[in-house]
């Protein structure tokens, strides 16, 4: 509820007749100016509230006029403890008002119909009831020659001339309702005919205009305040982020997510350097290296290679040993920092790097060649030095390379840029691996091309062992081994039959004749009982399975590319 006593605060006691009258004329002259003005909402919205509240009251010019009297009080009240003015007006009590103001009324005063209820009985023309449509001079005189209200007429000139004063011109001032504390010193409108008790503080006529201005500069600062761009409402809520949002971010710089809470979450799960020797390479190489390029594959032993003997002996001798025992393998004993594998493909090399690992419980490091040319290019040079740098952390390492002719490849012209810078960088850092006495570090490259390797690859890879297609023996194991877990009726001697019959099939070829023979039995079932039918129920593997098996599945070494080995062994190779 409006304070209906808020009058007697803002007007001195001896003036108070006087001073309201003279408000209510200066803003209901406004006032009708405002409601021309289609853009003045705030007016139009005013009328419309109190209208609502009151309208059952008062006649129209009645609640006009209450209007008047309210948009004073608004812009006098003090409004610090109010929420907004549309509700302050809603709940503006204007009857309690009216019983403030017609005290000063001889007519609505005089008999038994005092105040209020004179007031709406007559449609007195007292200050609350003045017809402001009819022209002002008439209305002026018409009120001045209504006995008792000579003050008011004066009054009201009082105003016209103070408003006038304070004009530019011939132009009307629009007077636009809002909130406004009591205005101490306004200039523009003055009170001439006040005579503000010594006590009491009168409020002045506010200068709309200039209050305008002043509120939209106070909406504005307001706005400026409240309002935050998406960047600042992250940097509010994730002050971390300035560190990199909105700064010139360097290429070696890392990523930092703008989501809030990334960057904690990206901090969290960045690996934590701790050793010294990691220090200059890149985290996310090294948590790459670790996630994709150590092998945590299962251990192999020297039983699940099969065949290869003599390779198998110089390897553990060569490699095993010395890296089991570096105290013992010194000097002229000290291991080859490098060995290279080759012969044709699917023969058991990478299967030999992998049992070397774990024969000499050390760290399986597994990279493609290629793919330091291809996948990461660009940061390939970057890849091996991280390389060398992690597996120096974790020894003793084996670094396998496959297809390292790819890398180690003999000098053209044609040479990629790229791939030379790459190149350069793994000579170099095979140089600098396991020279200090302590260091377990073995690199085994493997290939199918080894006439492709340049010569200061040769040179390094001090072992090079020739792993050549299995023996009719070798077959055999690889068959048994396969065969080991599933369920067949083959006798040693169908095994023996099958190994003969797979002359020059590598490894990796008696592994798809052997997928492929397993197949049979499925094969054998009919279609309509394939989703349904027991495991049990599945006959076993026979050796007719790998007679047919054998029609699918032929030798992927040409007789050809196997001299090649041999002739490059005997030129380069262990010679054996
Ligand atoms: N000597 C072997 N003993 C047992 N299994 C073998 C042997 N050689 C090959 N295999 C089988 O063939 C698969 C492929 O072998 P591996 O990857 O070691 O060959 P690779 O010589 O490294 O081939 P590539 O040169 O193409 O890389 C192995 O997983 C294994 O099942």
């Amino acid at each position: 509820m409006f304070e209906s006593n808020q009058i007697d605060i803002l007007l001195p006691e001896d003036d108070y007749d006087n001073h309201l009258n003279l408000n209510n004329k200066s803003t209901l002259h406004h006032y009708k100016h405002s409601l021309q003005s289609s853009s003045n909402i705030a007016s139009n919205v005013l009328l419309n509230d109190v209208w609502k509240s009151n309208q059952e009251m008062f006649n129209e010019k009645a609640v006009e006029h209450i209007l008047d009297s309210a948009n004073f009080l608004l812009q006098n009240a003090d409004t610090s403890h109010m929420k907004t003015w549309r509700t302050g007006v809603h709940k503006f009590d204007a009857e309690s008002f009216i019983q403030h103001t017609i005290p000063s009324c001889d007519k609505c005063n005089t008999g038994s119909h005092v105040g209020f209820n004179e007031f709406q009985r007559s449609k007195c023309m007292c200050n609350l009831g003045i017809n402001e449509s009819t022209d002002k001079d008439k209305a002026s005189k018409e009120i001045s020659e209504t006995k008792g209200n000579s003050f008011f007429v004066k009054n009201i000139n009082n105003c016209e001339n103070s408003s006038q004063e304070s004009k530019s011109g011939d132009e009307q001032r629009l007077f636009k309702p809002k909130f406004g504390r009591v205005k101490n010193v306004i200039d523009n409108i003055r009170l001439k005919n006040v005579n503000p008790s010594p006590k009491t503080q009168i409020p002045e006529l506010v200068d709309f205009d200039k209050e305008e201005e002043e509120n939209k500069a106070h909406k504005s600062n307001v706005a400026k305040l409240t309002f935050k761009t998406a960047k600042e409402q992250l940097l509010a809520s994730n002050p971390a982020a300035k560190r990199t949002l909105g700064t010139s971010r360097k290429a070696q710089a890392k990523f930092v997510s703008p989501m809030i809470g990334a960057q904690d979450k990206q901090e969290n799960s960045e690996p934590e350097i701790t050793d010294e020797r990691l220090k200059h390479i890149d985290p996310k190489m090294i948590e790459l290296i670790e996630s994709e390029i150590i092998d945590k594959g299962t251990p192999i032993s020297w039983e699940d290679i099969a065949g290869l003997q003599l390779a198998k002996s110089v390897i553990q001798e060569a490699v095993v040993w010395p890296l089991l025992r570096p105290d013992i393998f010194t000097g002229l004993r000290r291991p080859p920092k490098g060995i290279l594998l080759f012969g044709p493909p699917g023969t058991g090399k990478t299967l030999i790097g992998r049992c070397v690992a774990a024969q000499c419980q050390a760290t399986f490091f597994s990279i493609s060649a290629s793919s330091l040319t291809s996948k990461w290019i660009g940061d390939g040079e970057k890849m091996v030095r991280a390389l060398f740098a992690v597996a120096r952390c974790h020894q003793p390492a084996v670094i396998f390379i496959d297809e390292i002719d790819s890398l180690l490849t003999q000098r053209s012209d044609s040479e990629h840029e790229a791939t030379r810078r790459i190149k350069t960088e793994f000579l170099v850092q095979f140089d600098g691996a396991a020279t200090a006495e302590e260091d377990r570090l073995l690199i085994v490259g493997a290939t199918n091309r080894p006439q492709e390797l340049d010569e200061a690859a040769r040179r390094r890879l001090v072992k090079r062992l020739y792993i050549p297609l299995p023996d009719a023996a070798a077959r055999k194991q690889i068959i048994s081994n396969l065969l080991k877990n599933e369920n067949n009726d083959l006798t040693s001697q169908h095994v023996c039959e099958v190994a003969s019959l797979t002359e020059g099939y590598s490894g990796a070829d008696m592994k798809s004749l052997c997928s492929e023979a397993a197949m049979g039995p499925i094969r054998s079932v009919p279609l309509s009982q394939i989703v349904s039918i027991d495991p049990d129920k599945v006959r076993p593997v026979n050796l007719q399975d790998f007679v047919n098996a054998l029609q699918r599945v032929r030798p992927s070494v040409s007789q050809d590319d196997l001299g090649q080995y041999v002739k490059w062994n005997k030129t380069y190779g262990q010679g054996f």
